[in-house]
């Protein structure tokens, strides 16, 4: 067994076929004539855009038109007058046009290499593809055709390049393998839109198989084997039968409402972790972004990021929900979250210390730049803003007021934002809850981040396998929690969400909508579940079933009702 990176859900088992797409060779000659070894590269180019548009449009139907831009975004890189220049250059001192352009590539894609995000380190990957396809352009070499490969196929490379997976029938491809690549590689979101079971990153795959050896896929734990026994084929055999007819059950939620079973309408959301993870929201269907955790852009820096790369990560998200609510916390540093570069303490506590809010208030120069980058993102989609770790009035008032100060600077400096920006506050512990009626008058929206708020609840380490048996929010004290605080919500009038990981537990789901909740954001791959679970309970059922869990004294009386009554 193998372990890699879980690119796309689902499993497959099959027999593999190693897809290598070598650069072509070719000679490095002087050139004499550099205007017309100009003219062929500039004949190449247009053969790779005319190419590439046909590519594109051929996979619109596939994996849809956002991800389809993706192969439309190597002809923007290809004629970038950066790399145009650079490569014309090489030619008009007698370089070959095959060596002048794949130095120009290896320089910038050396430069992308040593990126700290992976957006900008995946274009690496994008212009190595665009060499080789220019190459072959250039030496007359035939493109590799993976769309003849025979059902039941498990593709293993060193990396799917985007033009590779253009060529995908994807009928007879029954999982992908590669070496590199991450969960917002370009693969990954390839395969993913094409819902192909893949595990990226297992180091060494390409030497460890050999065409036609049998491979199972299990893009949902991120595990490869190869050689299955036959009992490991008829088990994952079983779990892809399983898991596709769960998943065509699911389709028939997709593009509707989210509905109680007598009709009544909440909001479902996802959670995202960069603006990437957006588009995978949208395409599962989800109706908005219920918490965009905005500590990976700064774990993923070597530096704070600049107000211009906040601003641009935040709009990215706002416009690919095209105008759905996009809910966006503030850094939520500390307790398990390090970012090196900030260089927080070493505290005893650090759950109980100088984190969140408490932080960003106390270092009111990055808290600026991010709150106005949120604010010009604002003019280009519904953003809100969250702030996490609230436990008293005065933060929520505090960030509030930084937010009205940072609006008169943007009114001064004539730049657009959204003037009704809603702050909202993210309930989470203990004094939150128990002064939600308070906080809903300062706040416009409350989420409940059940993650933490059941770790401060119960006093549980939620990383402590040692206490693990404490941390379940069937919990009595957690569960009183989660009425409490949507209880004072609703009096108040104002939303509220939920975006721990309570909100997508299907045996919980009846309590939240007895309990009033109307907004649940769990991640994009439960949407659909989500709703179909919403769907099986009426606000009658529901409130029967939370009158008698709500009556009970223990977890595990709680936990056995649930299961008892699961749908
Ligand atoms: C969603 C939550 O936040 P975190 O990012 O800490 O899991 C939570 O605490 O429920």
């Amino acid at each position: 067994m193998n372990k890699g990176i879980a690119g796309s859900a689902g499993y497959g088992v099959g027999k593999v076929v190693i897809i290598s797409d070598a650069k072509p060779e070719y000679e490095n000659r002087t050139i004499t004539d550099t205007d017309a070894e100009i003219k062929r590269y500039d004949d190449a180019v247009a053969a790779f855009t005319e190419k590439t548009h046909a590519m594109a449009e051929a996979m619109k139907e596939s994996v849809g038109e956002h991800n389809a831009e993706i192969l439309e975004g190597h002809i923007l890189l290809l004629t970038d007058p950066g790399m145009d220049e650079i490569t014309k250059g090489a030619i008009m001192s007698g370089t070959c046009a095959e060596a002048a352009f794949e130095s120009t590539c290896d320089m910038f894609a050396g430069m992308f290499q040593m990126a700290d995000d992976e957006l900008t380190r995946q274009r690496a990957t994008d212009i190595g593809d665009i060499k080789v396809r220019m190459l072959k352009i250039l030496t007359g070499t035939p493109d590799m055709n993976i769309s003849e490969v025979p059902a039941g196929t498990i593709l293993v490379a060193e990396d799917l390049t985007p033009s590779m997976t253009a060529g995908i029938v994807k009928e007879n491809v029954a999982g992908i393998i590669t070496a590199v690549g991450g969960k917002t590689s370009h693969s990954a979101i390839l395969a993913r839109a094409l819902e192909i079971p893949a595990v990226l990153s297992v180091d060494g795959i390409v030497d460890m198989v050999s065409d036609g050896m049998t491979a199972v896929v299990d893009g949902c734990d991120g595990i490869c084997i190869l050689d299955p026994s036959q009992e490991e084929v008829d088990e994952y055999q079983a779990k892809r039968e399983k898991y596709l007819s769960d998943k065509a059950l699911l389709e028939v939620y997709r593009g509707k409402d989210t509905v109680t079973a007598d009709g009544a309408k909440v909001h479902l959301y996802g959670n995202i972790g960069n603006p990437e993870d957006a588009k995978q929201v949208a395409a599962c269907d989800g109706e908005g972004v219920g918490l965009f955790r905005t500590e990976f852009l700064f774990m993923g820096a070597s530096e704070l990021p600049s107000e211009e790369e906040q601003f641009q990560a935040y709009k990215a998200a706002a416009e690919t929900m095209e105008g759905r609510e996009v809910i966006i916390r503030t850094l939520d540093v500390g307790g398990d979250k390090d970012i090196p570069y900030l260089g927080l303490e070493k505290e005893d506590n650090p759950f109980l210390g100088f984190r969140a809010v408490r932080y960003c208030l106390q270092n009111k120069d990055s808290y600026r730049v991010q709150l106005r980058a949120l604010l010009r993102a604002s003019a280009f989609g519904d953003i809100k803003i969250m702030v996490p770790l609230v436990t008293c009035v005065d933060e929520i008032r505090s960030v509030k007021a930084l937010v009205k100060e940072l609006m008169a600077e943007l009114d001064a400096e004539n730049i657009a934002y959204n003037k009704d920006i809603q702050v909202g506050a993210m309930i989470e512990t203990p004094a939150a809850s128990l002064i939600a009626d308070l906080l809903a008058k300062e706040a416009d929206f409350f989420s409940i981040g059940t993650n933490d708020l059941t770790q401060y609840t119960m006093a549980v380490d939620r990383g402590n396998a040692k206490v693990a048996y404490l941390y379940s929010s069937y919990n009595p004290a957690v569960l009183r929690s989660m009425k409490n605080i949507i209880e004072a919500a609703n009096a108040a009038g104002i939303m509220v969400g939920m975006c721990g990981e309570a909100a997508a537990d299907p045996l919980l789901i009846p309590l939240l909508i007895s309990f009033g909740l109307g907004e649940f954001s769990v991640s994009a791959t439960s949407v659909l579940a989500t709703r179909g679970t919403i769907a099986k309970w009426s606000k009658a059922e529901a409130d029967e079933l939370a009158a008698k869990a709500l009556s009970l004294a223990t977890e595990t009386e709680v936990a056995e009702l649930l299961k008892a009554n699961a749908r």
